[in-house]
């Protein structure tokens, strides 16, 4: 376990992630425009408000510790690459949805170690959940103000208890669903943003396989609540787990986040990765 967040750090972690809310759903309420990014992305004022709100608490909480964020522009491999422990956000994860005012977007704070995301702190405002992991230490969701721990679930028989994947509401529909094709029994649930991280974290859901593109500020934060909560994020290929800063690239590998592994998801796995 990391000892850099102590109780304290975490409860204010926790605030500044908050209150960096609390101006996001400002902008939500009172209408926003939305530019195009150069990947075609949408881009909003709450994204960049959410990205100087987080910048500004984690430069006071933690003055010594760099900060990567979706929206800093990018930070060369090489300076990176000495980087023992830094701060990787994403302001806004799941813009798309935001812009449609279906409330499945999330800010994203995670603590990386060696390239491992160690702690993570993902908020949904609209739904007022706060997901928050230390590996090797406490998880649990904030929700409405009251604490649960969490603990993913080990896959059940899918006869009696079908399966349940979660996949992008907006991008990858089709591997999803050659994915979906090999598998036993299952429900199927889309959602946005690191919402479908932290749906495995809590055992709500088994499996959220992400055969399309995403990169490390969209999944590094909800990957420490999941590894907390006993399960895996895993490399689609390798089925090692999702390590960040590794290469001057910021885009992960396709990856699959589950309770465990397991023959019977890996084989159906491998047939989408082929189809
Ligand atoms: N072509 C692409 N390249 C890299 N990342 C992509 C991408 N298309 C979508 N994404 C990532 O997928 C995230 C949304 O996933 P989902 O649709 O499952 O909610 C986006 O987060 P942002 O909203 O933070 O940009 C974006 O980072
Ligand atoms: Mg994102």
């Amino acid at each position: 376990m990391t000892a850099f967040v102590t109780n304290e750090k975490r409860a204010r972690l926790i605030e500044g992630v908050h209150a960096a809310g609390r101006e996001v759903m400002a902008i939500y309420q009172s209408g926003f425009s939305v530019e195009t990014k150069a990947d075609q992305s949408p881009l909003t004022d709450a994204d960049m408000a959410s990205h100087h709100a987080l910048i500004a608490m984690l430069k006071d909480l933690t003055p010594e510790v760099p900060v990567l964020s979706e929206e800093s522009g990018e930070i060369p491999f090489a300076t990176r690459q000495d980087w023992q422990r830094y701060w990787l956000i994403d302001p806004l994860d799941g813009t798309k949805e935001f812009v449609n005012k279906n409330g499945e977007f999330t800010l994203n704070v995670a603590l990386i170690e060696k390239g491992v995301p160690v702690f993570g702190i993902v908020y949904a405002p609209v739904l007022q959940t706060t997901w928050v992991g230390q590996v090797g230490g406490e998880v649990f969701k904030i929700a409405q103000g009251i604490y649960v721990n969490l603990q993913a679930r080990a896959l059940p028989d899918p006869e009696t208890a079908p399966w349940k994947v979660v996949g992008s509401r907006s991008h990858g529909a089709e591997a999803f669903e050659r994915f979906c094709a090999g598998l036993p029994a299952h429900e199927r649930v889309s959602m946005g943003s690191s919402i479908k991280l932290c749906l495995v974290a809590e055992g709500q859901a088994d499996l959220y396989p992400r055969l399309a593109p995403t990169s490390e500020w969209d999944t590094a934060a909800a990957q420490a609540v999941v590894t907390a909560a006993g399960g895996e994020v895993l490399n689609a290929h390798t089925l090692e787990p999702l390590r960040c800063n590794q290469q001057e690239s910021v885009l992960n590998p396709h990856f699959i986040v589950c309770g465990q592994r397991d023959e019977r998801w890996e084989s159906a796995l491998e047939a989408a990765l082929n189809g």
